[in-house]
């Protein structure tokens, strides 16, 4: 606590992509940020002396970072500072919270709760935040051979894909991935609730921000008879109550940096029923809900306020 009563926060990683949103952001949470000299911010001494100073460490770092991070803090016991981690590094460990308040009712009570969160990947973000639901209620069964297709802005790849297009101004577009060993796999399969891994193929675009995660279905390989309406009343009754999830009417055509710069994401069932095929897409900012939004959400959580309305 600050001598003000305020939480304090470390952000590990502050001057980073992920790491500068969490620092704009706040600004509308009453909680005293806590920085290191940035000459030593690499500096494991500083570091670990200002993590065992402060209430909550946010780590947004490259994953091996992260795990070195963690293991100081497995190194302080019992006056080890909560965690919440934006890395890909811990977010399939069973002891660890997943930090996806929209999931399950009992989500969010589970993060307040948790000494260590992780903040979901921007894919995943997407892919779960739709099939999740949808698996759940027995439209999509678990084995379904699921695929996704998404499309991510250039800062999605941090500080050095940020350089490489703002200084070379591309690649247009680009598949990447295609050993289909993304480290957002296990993620998706885990929280999406699949049997099998699902077929994922990322590319990224000549833009900052922004995102669209896409999931073709073949409306007679589901369970009985499930209509487009059947998946979109499923989607809209789930996040019902969610100032950040909205469940949209499809449309013909889906611009993919629309919600940059905001922390919500859009679902949506597109289909044709004569052909009996639907796609559901999901659209978000990859540094908003995708990673500094939902960021803020969790840290509000893991103190016990009330997260702020979404930018
Ligand atoms: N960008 C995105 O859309 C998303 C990112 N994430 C995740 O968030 C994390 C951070 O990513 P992002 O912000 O994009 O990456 P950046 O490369 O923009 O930022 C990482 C920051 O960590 C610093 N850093 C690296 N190693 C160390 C270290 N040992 N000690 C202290 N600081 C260190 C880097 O410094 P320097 O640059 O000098 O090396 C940089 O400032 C990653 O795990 C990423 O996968 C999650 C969701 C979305
Ligand atoms: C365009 C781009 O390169 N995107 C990153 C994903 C960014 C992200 O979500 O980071 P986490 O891995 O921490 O979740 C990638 O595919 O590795």
């Amino acid at each position: 606590m600050s001598s003000d009563g305020q939480a304090t926060v470390f952000i590990d990683g502050e001057a980073g992509t992920t790491g500068l949103g969490i620092r704009e952001r706040l600004g509308h949470l009453p909680v005293t940020l806590c920085s290191i000299d940035p000459a030593r911010r690499k500096d494991a001494d500083a570091r670990r002396e200002m993590m065992a100073s402060v209430d909550v460490v946010v780590l947004c770092l490259p994953d091996a970072a992260a795990r070195e991070a963690v293991a100081m803090a497995d190194a302080m016991g019992d006056d080890a500072p909560r965690i919440l981690d934006a890395s890909t590094a811990f977010r399939t460990d069973p002891a660890w919270v997943y930090g996806f308040p929209e999931m399950d009712a009992a989500q969010p009570e589970r993060i307040r709760r948790a000494a260590r969160v992780s903040n979901p990947g921007c894919y995943p973000t997407g892919l779960v935040g739709l099939l999740r639901p949808l698996v759940k209620a027995g439209l999509v069964p678990d084995d379904y051979p699921i695929t996704v297709n998404a499309v991510s802005g250039y800062s999605g790849g941090g500080r050095s894909m940020i350089e490489a297009h703002e200084r070379d101004g591309g690649p247009a577009f680009e598949l990447y991935g295609l050993g289909l060993g993304h480290k957002h796999i296990p993620e998706m399969k885990l929280y999406a609730g699949l049997a099998q891994l699902p077929l994922f193929v990322p590319s990224v675009g000549h833009f900052a921000q922004g995102m669209i995660v896409s999931v073709p279905l073949h409306l007679d390989l589901l369970p009985g008879t499930v209509s487009l309406a059947d998946l979109h009343g499923v989607l809209a009754a789930h996040y019902a109550g969610s100032d950040r999830i909205t469940v949209a009417e499809p449309c013909a055509k889906l611009v993919a940096d629309a919600l940059a710069g905001t922390d919500r994401m859009e679902l949506r069932v597109h289909g044709n029923e004569e052909l009996g095929q639907a796609v559901l897409t999901a659209r978000l900012d990859n540094l908003g809900k995708g990673a500094s939004g939902a960021a803020i959400q969790n840290l509000a959580l893991m103190l016990g306020l009330e997260p702020p309305p979404p930018v």
